[in-house]
């Protein structure tokens, strides 16, 4: 008995050393033993990024506390494409083909009558027939027939380029390429230049403005336009439209505003903007509207007041042929024209008319129009006309 009860004193003395022994264990573990090492956790798989949403608060406002309201989104503007015109330099060679196609009859129909076995009576009237027809003018044409019959009776046995060449240099003879045709649009004494660009309805003065801009922007000038044509109200719009494209500012008066007094505003806002050139459009006239002319006399004055008009240009249609040139004449009584733009050269087969112009005003043909693309005009160079007219194909003997 007594041996039992040692044996269970001796059995619960054991038990309570067990339990307190694990006790023990995990109050040391809590309280701060170095734990086994951990095994090594993988790397994350990379997060996809976040397509960002039309919400999305944008980095510059991190900072600002959040509005109540989602921000709305910022309007976009349509940026204001200024264009870059085409640079004028060898405009009349880029534009060449238009002119060759136009004045193919004209040409080259010279050349194979030239290219004649026998040049007798009869084909020398053919050639001057073809020159009248293209509207070179009675005198030019005597002219030009006289001297072709000289030189080709010394040159003897003629190949087709030596004709080439003969009727070339008679054509740009009467041309005359010593003429002045540059633009005077340069500033002097510190104020712009002024251009007054005049004619009759309908010849392409609107358009021909537009386009000097484009050439005097492209050769690095800077351009305002003045939108005196205050009878089409259309006229100045579509003056605005023309400058929008190359940046250029407009002055316009009211419809039916005086011509004059909106000119004059025109070049005293280019002399404030210190541009160049001030290009000033002016409404169509017929030369028989008295009232008319002398209203574009009055705008030439009134201009005046700021300095001398440098330039005024006549625009001519080039398809009105003989008709286009006693209006024209009329208007170098009015105004001191400079220069010719003859518009519309790739709309007739009389590009002889050239020459008439020149002759019968003594003005020199500055610029020609050769389409209705903004780009379309081009610094007139007689050698290079007359090459356009003559083409470069060999010639056939006969026509
Ligand atoms: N084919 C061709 N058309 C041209 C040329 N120049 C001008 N035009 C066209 O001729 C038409 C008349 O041009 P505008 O510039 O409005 O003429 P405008 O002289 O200002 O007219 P008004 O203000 O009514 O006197 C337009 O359709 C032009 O596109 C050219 O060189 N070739």
């Amino acid at each position: 008995m007594d041996n039992l009860v040692v044996m269970l004193i001796v059995a619960g003395v054991l038990v309570l050393l067990a339990v307190g022994l694990t006790i023990g264990l995990v109050v040391s573990r809590r309280g701060g033993r170095a734990a086994p090492p951990l095994p090594p956790i993988p790397p994350a798989p990379p997060v996809p990024p976040v397509p960002p949403t039309p919400t999305a608060v944008p980095p510059t406002d991190v900072l600002t506390p959040p509005a109540e309201a989602p921000p709305a989104p910022a309007e976009v503007e349509t940026p204001v494409v200024v264009e870059r015109p085409e640079p004028t330099a060898g405009r009349l060679v880029r534009l060449r083909a238009r002119l060759s196609r136009s004045q193919n009859v004209f040409g080259k129909g010279l050349l194979s009558l030239l290219s004649r076995d026998h040049l007798d009576e009869e084909v020398w009237e053919e050639i001057e027939d073809s020159l009248i027809g293209a509207d070179v003018g009675v005198e030019a044409t005597r002219e030009i027939v006289d001297r072709l019959r000289e030189r080709t009776a010394v040159l003897g046995t003629r190949s087709a380029t030596e004709l080439r060449a003969l009727l070339a240099d008679e054509l740009v003879g009467v041309l005359d390429p010593t003429l002045d045709r540059s633009l005077r649009a340069t500033r002097d004494g510190g104020t712009p230049a002024v251009l007054l660009v005049v004619g009759v309805n309908g010849a392409g003065k609107t358009t021909t403005c537009g386009k000097v801009a484009r050439v005097l922007i492209a050769d690095g000038r800077t351009v305002l336009l003045g939108a005196a044509d205050t009878f089409r109200a259309a006229a100045a719009e579509q003056l605005t439209t023309w400058a929008g494209r190359v940046g250029a500012e407009v002055v316009r008066g009211p419809e039916g505003a005086d011509p004059a007094s909106v000119a004059f505003d025109a070049v005293q806002r280019g002399i404030e903007a210190s541009v160049d050139t001030v290009l000033v459009d002016t409404a169509g006239r017929l030369q028989n509207k008295v009232g008319l002319m002398d209203e574009l006399g009055k705008i030439k004055r009134v201009v005046s007041r700021h300095g001398a008009v440098d330039e005024t240009l006549l625009v001519l249609d080039a398809t009105t042929g003989q008709n286009g040139l006693e209006q024209a004449r009329v208007f170098t009584e009015v105004v001191d024209v400079t220069g010719v733009v003859l518009t519309k050269l790739d709309g007739t087969a009389k590009g002889g008319i050239v020459i008439a112009v020149q002759r019968k005003l003594g003005i020199p043909v500055k610029l020609v129009g050769l389409g209705e693309g903004p780009d379309d005009l081009a610094p007139f160079d007689p050698a290079q006309f007359v090459d356009a007219l003559l083409g470069t194909e060999p010639l056939g003997v006969d026509a």
